[in-house]
């Protein structure tokens, strides 16, 4: 028998911060997920709360005008929502935007000094659009400030003129951001960039390192 459909697009969003949560990526507060809706406006998590069991009112409603409907008042909206806007902005095919916290993301983001990371060029791009044999495929990174709007700033500055190669971006020291078709893809999308960072950690750790990932 098939699973029931699940309606409110929260739900998704619950499922896949206790799957996240559970793996590490997601520990206390950290990352932040939304779904964007038909109408253009989105669901995000509510800042500061528990990842790993996150509920119905445990979310804020953005509107295109940037009308902010809440739960009750004193729920605020992640502080990141500027990031999940300028993401939505940039490319209107996005339905979903993660961010999580793992620790191998913020070891990679050091492995480099400049603003992308080179990739090996594994069969599990596919699964992030890239369908090339043996890409040359790199993920931006972005300073992390602490006023989050610079952040923002930059990533439509840099992504305005140089489209990335993957839905995808690296803040240094804090974590990775994704934007996906649908909440279903975002989270297969996080699957896959976690599992080429762990790669390229543990690839450092036996000193079995394949193009794109040299030491320095
Ligand atoms: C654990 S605090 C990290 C925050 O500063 C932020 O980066 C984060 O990921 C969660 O912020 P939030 O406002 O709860 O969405
Ligand atoms: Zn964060």
């Amino acid at each position: 028998m098939n699973s029931p459909k699940l309606i409110d697009p929260r739900l998704e969003l619950i499922l896949a911060a206790r799957h996240f949560y559970q793996q590490g990526w997601m520990v206390g507060t950290a990352g932040n997920l939304s779904v964007r809706l038909p109408d253009d406006s989105f669901w995000i998590t509510a800042s500061g709360r528990s990842k790993g069991e996150l509920e119905l009112g445990d979310f804020v409603r953005i509107y295109a005008d940037g009308t902010v409907e809440k739960p009750s008042p004193d729920v605020k909206p992640s502080a990141q929502t500027v990031i999940h806007q300028a993401l939505y902005t940039l490319f209107p095919e996005a339905r979903s935007c993660y961010h999580v916290h793992s620790v191998e993301a913020n070891l990679v983001s050091r492995f480099v000094q400049g603003d992308t990371l080179p990739l090996p060029p594994f069969e599990m791009l596919k699964g992030l659009g890239i369908w090339q044999e043996n890409p040359d495929c790199a993920m931006s990174i972005f300073a992390n400030h602490s006023q989050v709007s610079c952040i923002a700033d930059e990533i439509k500055e840099r992504f305005t003129t140089i489209p990335p190669q993957l839905s995808a971006l690296l803040n240094r020291d804090h974590g990775v951001t994704i934007w996906a078709p649908s909440a279903k893809t975002a989270r297969n999308y996080i699957e896959l960039v976690e599992y080429i960072f762990r790669y390229m950690v543990a690839a450092r750790g036996t000193g079995f390192c394949r193009a794109g990932e040299e030491r320095e």
